[in-house]
């Protein structure tokens, strides 16, 4: 452990802080430290439930581990105040009731975390002390931020997905796990042993977090990719968590039956062979050097995933070694977590401002002093809506705590209150567009506030940017600049204009060529073909994101149909919760907005969804396939996809939902990668389509 005189240090510090309740005069030395555990207990197990119930943390991570960490300290130096319920001797925090439960046959442990090299070293020695003639070697793989899995198979067949829960009593998630296309439904391979429990994590890429963020309404945010995609899976109805591209990375066998396996490393290919995706960084290390250096990298590299970490996992490999050396309280000796330092730093909140939305929100967010967090300057970050700054608490001239979280936007995590003078001023949201001077609209029980103003310029300037965009109608040449142009040149007053733009005004225009002026034009006609979603995508109906264009296009099938229906009835859909619901019906309700819609119908743009199209279990989905597949053509795969319901993509860009690689791909992976877009291989695409072949 640390030596003494931290050890000393922190533990009086949070005596002098200790709440009346818990401390009263003349109270004895042992008086006063139990009062202490005890609120750091009842802290620690009221921030659990927030985290792992309610999906919403009140605790940075941060914060969490430190009362984490002063508990373990005071425990391990006073061993009489230990109890079994202490949330130091156990996992997680237990099912909620009205979940189906499931009794984990082994039970799902958590990880000890190491802070540092030396905190490695530490790691190390215990284990060598109790297996002195052992040569260890390692496995390294990354810290997949989200949550644990525990997959049963019989005869090769899904039968179970549980989540850890408090490690001996999970939650059954079954019929949810089932919608996440990386996890395999029926096992592959030759090696199908009678019973198997295969664990890893479900977890939510950064993209696809970033954008369900976006079309939650203010009030569902998640604070993270993790919160987000346990969030995701513990939903009632399956086809919510269906509609939020979870993916998995298998790391471990819980119990296996009927089978020999020696070493982690063999694990990892034997869960490769069955069709699971293991992260492609796992790698082996010889020597705690080699770990070590295994840790820097990704430190620095880990910006570069399409999903986060929060830190590394590293695992004895030898099994034989893992059963000698067992668990202590709620973690395996074996393995143990590198994590890496909360990547939040202080700086001055300047000032606040507030840029108006593409429907009409007022969006504020921080101007900050600019400050480097890890190689990135940082000057200015999202703050949500209002609601979430006086949540926060945030006023203008504290210090805040900045927070860069994979690639996510930074973030303001919370003011430091110790910094405070009192000179710092509370915020509130002007009282009039700072755009157009419209006095803003507030609705009622939501943190949003908007600019009712339909000609509002900057309203009109961000809908058009995004009706040009890439998910939208993708008139490419046309970028963010241009559109501005089109404004202030009076051209676009309304987003049917585009179809009437003419050669002359395009010329007229500051810096137009012929060339680029009819390469314009052609990409505006071609936009006429885009299907009907997109067309929904891009009309800036407040809440509507890409997928739920895409369900409602797929549900009514075209725009008439969802013009008769009724606020209930576009509600009813799977997959559209009521503020969706309500917003679609009451922008369909405006006269303003019909006649924007009669005049795109009688520009020629696609106003449903394609009749002949096969609808099916892939239905939503859209599928690029590249390099050499071994088992079918790549044109048999694609007409089974097809068949499916599921799309082929002509390209790789955001709104793609799979790439699969076969042998020698192309450059498409390196773009889908970037682009955050899930990868599989051919494994996972037969075992997709034989599942469905057989249940359709
Ligand atoms: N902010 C809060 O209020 C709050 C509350 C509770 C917990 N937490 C966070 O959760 C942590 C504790 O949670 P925990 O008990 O799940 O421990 P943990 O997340 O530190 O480590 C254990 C977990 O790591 C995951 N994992 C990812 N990749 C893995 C791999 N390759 N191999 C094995 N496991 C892998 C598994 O889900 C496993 O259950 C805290 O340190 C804190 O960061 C935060
Ligand atoms: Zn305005």
């Amino acid at each position: 452990m640390s030596n003494v005189h931290d050890g000393q240090r922190e533990r009086e510090k949070p005596e002098e802080q200790i709440q009346k309740p818990f401390l009263q005069d003349g109270g004895s030395e042992e008086e006063k430290l139990e009062a202490h555990i005890a609120k750091l207990r009842h802290q620690i197990e009221e921030a659990n439930y927030q985290y792992y119930i309610n999906d919403n943390p009140v605790l940075t991570d941060a914060e969490y581990d430190q009362l984490m960490i002063e508990l373990q300290r005071i425990e391990h130096d006073h061993p009489e105040l230990q109890t079994p319920e202490s949330p130091t001797q156990h996992v997680g925090t237990g099912p909620v009731q009205d979940v189906s439960q499931h009794r984990h046959p082994v039970p799902m442990l958590s990880l000890a975390n190491a802070r540092s090299e030396q905190e490695l070293l530490d790691w190390h020695r215990r284990a060598q002390n109790i297996l002195p003639n052992a040569t260890f070697s390692y496995v390294c793989e990354l810290k997949i931020d989200g949550l644990a899995m525990a997959l049963t198979y019989e005869q090769g067949r899904l039968v179970m997905g549980a989540s850890r829960g408090d490690g001996l009593v999970g939650e059954d998630w079954t019929a949810n796990v089932r919608t996440i296309h990386t996890i395999a439904k029926k096992l592959r391979g030759k090696q199908i042993p009678s019973r198997v429990e295969v664990r890893g994590e479900i977890y939510m890429p950064i993209q696809s977090f970033e954008k369900l963020n976006e079309e939650l309404t203010d009030t569902h945010l998640f604070a993270n990719p993790r919160n987000a995609a346990a969030g995701s899976l513990r939903q009632k109805d399956p086809r919510v968590t269906a509609s939020r591209n979870l993916s998995f990375f298998g790391y471990q066998i819980g119990y296996v039956e009927g089978m020999r396996i020696t070493s982690h490393w063999d694990t990892l290919q034997l869960i490769r062979e069955w069709g699971f995706p293991v992260n492609p960084h796992v790698q082996m290390a010889h020597d705690l050097d080699e770990v070590m250096a295994y840790c820097n990298k990704w430190e620095k590299e880990r910006f570069n995933l399409p999903y986060e970490i929060d830190g590394v996992v590293i695992k004895i490999n030898d099994l034989a070694h893992q059963e000698e050396l067992g668990t202590v309280a709620r973690d395996p000796r074996w393995a143990i977590a590198f994590k890496y330092p909360p990547i939040q730093v202080a700086t001055r909140l300047l000032d606040i401002r507030v840029n108006v939305g593409r429907t009409g929100s007022m969006n504020p967010w921080a101007v900050l002093e600019p400050i480097n967090i890890r190689g990135v300057t940082v000057s200015r970050a999202s703050l949500h809506n209002e609601g979430d700054i006086q949540r926060k608490d945030l006023r203008v001239g504290d210090w805040v705590l900045v927070q860069r979280a994979g690639e996510v936007i930074p973030q303001v995590v919370k003011p430091v209150v110790e910094h405070r003078t009192g000179n710092e001023e509370v915020y509130h949201l002007p009282d009039n567009c700072p755009s157009c001077n419209t006095p803003i609209i507030r609705v009622p029980d939501q943190a949003m506030a908007y600019c009712p103003n339909k000609e509002c310029p900057e309203r009109i300037l961000q809908s058009v940017s995004h009706f040009v965009s890439k998910g939208a109608m993708d008139i490419d040449t046309i970028g963010e600049k241009m559109s501005e142009q089109l404004v202030n040149a009076g051209y676009i007053k309304s987003l049917s204009d585009f179809y009437h733009l003419t050669e002359e005004q395009l010329l007229a225009l500051n810096g137009v060529k012929k060339k680029s002026a009819d390469n314009m034009l052609a990409a505006v006609e071609a936009s006429k073909q885009r299907p009907f979603w997109r067309l929904l995508f891009g009309l800036n109906i407040r809440y509507i994101g890409e997928k739920s264009a895409q369900i409602l296009a797929n549900a009514f099938m075209s725009m008439d149909a969802l013009k008769q229906a009724s606020a209930e009835d576009i509600v009813k859909v799977p997959g559209i919760g009521p503020e969706i619901g309500q917003s679609v019906y009451n922008w369909l309700q405006d006269q303003d907005n019909l006649a924007l819609i009669e005049r795109l119908r009688a520009a020629g743009l696609t106003l449903e969804e394609e009749q002949h199209e096969q609808t099916g279990p892939l239905t939503g989905q859209s599928f690029l396939l590249t390099g050499r597949l071994e088992a079918m053509s790549r044109s048999a795969a694609e007409t089974e996809i097809v068949r499916l319901g599921g799309k082929i993509a002509t390209g790789v860009s955001k709104s793609l939902s799979h790439l699969v690689v076969g042998e020698d791909p192309g450059s498409k992976l390196a773009k889908a990668q970037k682009a955050g877009v899930a990868i599989h291989d051919e494994a996972w695409l037969i075992n997709l389509l034989q599942e469905h072949a057989t249940a359709k």
